[in-house]
């Protein structure tokens, strides 16, 4: 597990952007692992502002997303097809059929799961995925819970979550109760892994991540045991870790 701190959220929002960069240059045709909430979105900004100056091509690329609210409508401006759409496939020169992100409004969520499932592996596994990290260690929408989940499935929310995200609705009533997520397992076996976190917020869940035990209560703890993956964090978010862990870059 290697660590490095930024000095702040946009330095952490560059140097993610400038790894994602050379994912597409050394595979154009990389599958990428998206993330949303608010923790990517200046690694966004800096990708598109790449892609504008002609240094990063998506031509080739796809993309799978880890997560989507479930019975929350696409043209809903909180859905993550819209977030997606809104901080970078609108912005970029991605191909539509090479977009994929849970269908949040499915009727029929197992066939859903496992045709998402069966789409990474067809496009060959994820090569670099992009995560963000929850108060309470999520990863995805993988709350805290008694076992980790293998696959694409439906989860409840927890109330942590639906608290932390209610900032993005007019009320808490309107944050979905349920959504659909890759599970740990799908995520663990993406290629690379790069967790994004920032804020002070974050270093309890950073902590337990880097040195608790591996347990479903902490989803991103089984992280540990992924043979590539790196962390790019924030001096706040970083706090709890000892120095001689990280790297300052
Ligand atoms: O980056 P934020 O907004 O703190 O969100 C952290 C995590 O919580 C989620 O938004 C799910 O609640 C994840 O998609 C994200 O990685």
């Amino acid at each position: 597990m290697r660590i490095l701190v930024c000095k702040d959220y946009n330095e952490m929002s560059k140097k993610a952007a400038q790894m994602i960069a050379s994912q597409l240059t050394l595979k154009p045709d990389s599958v990428l692992g998206l993330a949303t909430g608010s923790t990517p979105i200046g690694m966004y900004k800096e990708l598109v502002s790449m892609y504008e100056e002609g240094l990063i091509d998506f031509s080739e690329v796809k993309t799978f997303n880890l997560d989507e609210y479930f019975e929350l409508p696409k043209s809903n401006e909180q859905s993550y097809d819209y977030f997606m759409r809104e901080n970078l496939f609108n912005h970029i020169n991605i191909k539509e059929e090479n977009i994929h992100i849970p269908n949040g409004m499915t009727d029929n969520i197992e066939k859903e799961c496992k045709n998402y499932d069966e789409a990474i592996k067809e496009a060959g596994g994820v090569d670099i995925q992009v995560l963000g990290i929850g108060h309470n260690a999520h990863i995805g929408f993988n709350e805290p819970t008694i076992n980790f989940e293998r696959g694409t499935h439906l989860v409840n929310l927890k109330e942590s979550t639906i608290e932390a995200n209610a900032r993005f609705f007019d009320s808490i009533d309107e944050v979905p109760k349920k959504a659909i997520t890759m599970g740990t397992g799908s995520i663990f076996k993406s290629k690379k892994i790069m967790l994004l976190a920032s804020g002070e917020g974050k270093a309890e869940a950073i902590y337990n991540t880097v040195y608790g035990k591996v347990l479903p209560e902490v989803p991103a703890s089984i992280l540990q045991f992924h043979n590539d993956i790196v962390l790019i964090l924030d001096k706040d978010s970083a706090s709890k870790l000892d120095p001689k862990d990280y790297k300052l870059v």
